[in-house]
């Protein structure tokens, strides 16, 4: 048990696309880092072009199916103490999250290097979605989690989540970013430019002539990283803009701007209105039937033009289905007892679902596929509130006085060692 007064925890989430670092107690994260900006020795963009044998720097996840499979521990510790000095964070208690589906051994290997490298006094590990259910203040829900790595539907039920029934599936944002690639791609008819780093950006910028095809495969990771970017960046700008093909338009009438242009990092216009092809490219979230076909189309490709050899298949448990099926099949290997509950407490949280009207459309396609004696409530924070839930409910979580006597203590880990973390944190 750790036993001080005032915890003054540190929390973070190491999730596939954002890292999130910041206090116990605090509203938000005091630090983000993208999780592609990570190698082994060093962190930021020059990681991006450390080389390696392999060609490129190696990421903390290198699994395009399990973003939750750390590959490169290295990194992940560079990660960690990179964020702690940067946030000056010294012998705080450390309260880490876990989506549920990382293999036999990683909660181990966690726990190992917070006690051994990090020396912290005291260790947790949640799940990532009773951490989201628990930031609106809920412990029983069926959260609906849309990430970089893929989407996930997960039952909590009284603060535990059902692993059982928890389902995954790749229409995540990596997903959707190869969509509208390959759209603008064929509207622009040149491969896409994307723009170095070391160019000016903001108001004066200058044209960029790097094309996402010119980058060599050796650039690997940089190349994820500039699609990642260039597209992030057209889905904030435009995610007003992006709508569900099936959503009565008389609800998002408005919301879309008659001028609605985004300029490409070359400078090439693209009128988002003229093309409905691109803004209804988030409908690929809801559409039925397997859009993924080949490994090519794998949802977190780290290698954006299909050249690295060495890509592991797609993982047969990942599922190729809609959001809303997703969360029909979580929601029917629950307990019959339960499913009212999980519906009418159904949380979206994820950056990948701050398109405009997923919450909507989520919940009418819901509706139709349950008896009518079932109400769906989707729930969901504004904004940021709900691209942090997992860190939100981590921040809240530690910050409970009743919560300090589950922390795993320096002295608990001395006498028993890190097999205690597999009990602990189950
Ligand atoms: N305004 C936006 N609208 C839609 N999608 C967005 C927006 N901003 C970012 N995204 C997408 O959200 C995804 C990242 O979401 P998030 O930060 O929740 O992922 P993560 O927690 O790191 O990933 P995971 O949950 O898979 O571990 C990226 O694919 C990004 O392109």
């Amino acid at each position: 048990m750790f036993c001080g007064d005032e915890t003054g925890a540190y929390v973070m989430e190491t999730g596939w696309t954002n890292s999130r670092f910041g206090w116990g107690g605090a509203a938000d994260p005091c630090l983000q880092i993208p999780t592609l900006l990570t190698s082994s020795n060093t962190i930021g963009l020059s990681a991006l072009h450390s080389s390696s044998n392999t060609g490129g720097a190696t990421p903390i996840f290198n699994n395009p199916n399990n973003t939750s499979e750390i590959t490169n521990w290295d990194a992940w510790e560079t990660l960690l103490s990179s964020s702690m000095s940067q946030t000056v964070c010294q012998n705080r208690p450390i309260l880490s999250t876990d989506p549920g589906f990382s293999p036999p051994g990683q909660k181990e290997t966690q726990t190992e290097i917070m006690f051994e490298k990090f020396d912290t006094p005291a260790y947790f590990i949640s799940h990532t979605a009773a951490l989201s259910a628990f930031s609106l203040g809920r412990h029983t829900a069926m959260v609906v989690d849309c990430g970089g790595g893929g989407n996930v539907a997960t039952p909590v039920i009284d603060g535990m989540v059902l692993k059982r029934s928890l389902r995954r599936s790749v229409r995540g944002g990596d997903f959707l970013d190869m969509q509208i690639k390959e759209v603008i791609e064929k509207k622009t008819g040149k491969p896409l430019a994307v723009r170095p780093e070391r160019q000016t950006t903001g108001k004066y910028k200058t044209p960029s002539k790097a094309y996402l095809s010119s980058l060599t495969p050796s650039q690997k990771t940089y190349r994820s990283f500039c699609l990642h970017e260039t597209l992030t960046d057209f889905k904030k700008s435009h995610g007003v803009s992006l709508q569900f093909a099936k959503v009565d338009m008389r609800e998002v009438s408005g919301l879309i701007p008659d001028d609605s242009v985004y300029e490409l990092p070359d400078g090439t216009p693209v009128n988002v209105n003229e093309h409905p092809d691109l803004y209804v490219v988030p409908e690929a979230m809801f559409m039925e039937g397997p859009l993924t076909s080949s490994k090519t189309d794998a949802p977190a490709l780290i290698d954006v033009e299909g050249n690295d050899q060495d890509q592991p298949q797609t993982d047969p448990s990942l599922l190729d289905v809609p959001l809303h099926r997703l969360a029909h099949e979580a929601l029917s290997s629950a307990d019959v007892d339960c499913r009212k509950e999980l519906l009418m407490n159904l949380v979206l949280c994820g950056r990948g679902s701050c398109f405009s009207g997923v919450d909507t459309r989520l919940s009418k396609e819901l509706t139709a596929m349950t008896p009518s004696t079932f109400r769906v409530k989707v729930s969901s924070g504004k904004g940021e509130e709900r691209s942090n839930a997992s860190w939100i409910g981590g921040s809240i979580l530690t910050s409970l006085g009743s919560f300090q006597q589950l922390w795993l203590s320096k002295a608990e880990y001395d006498e028993y060692g890190s097999t205690l973390a597999v009990q602990r944190f189950p």
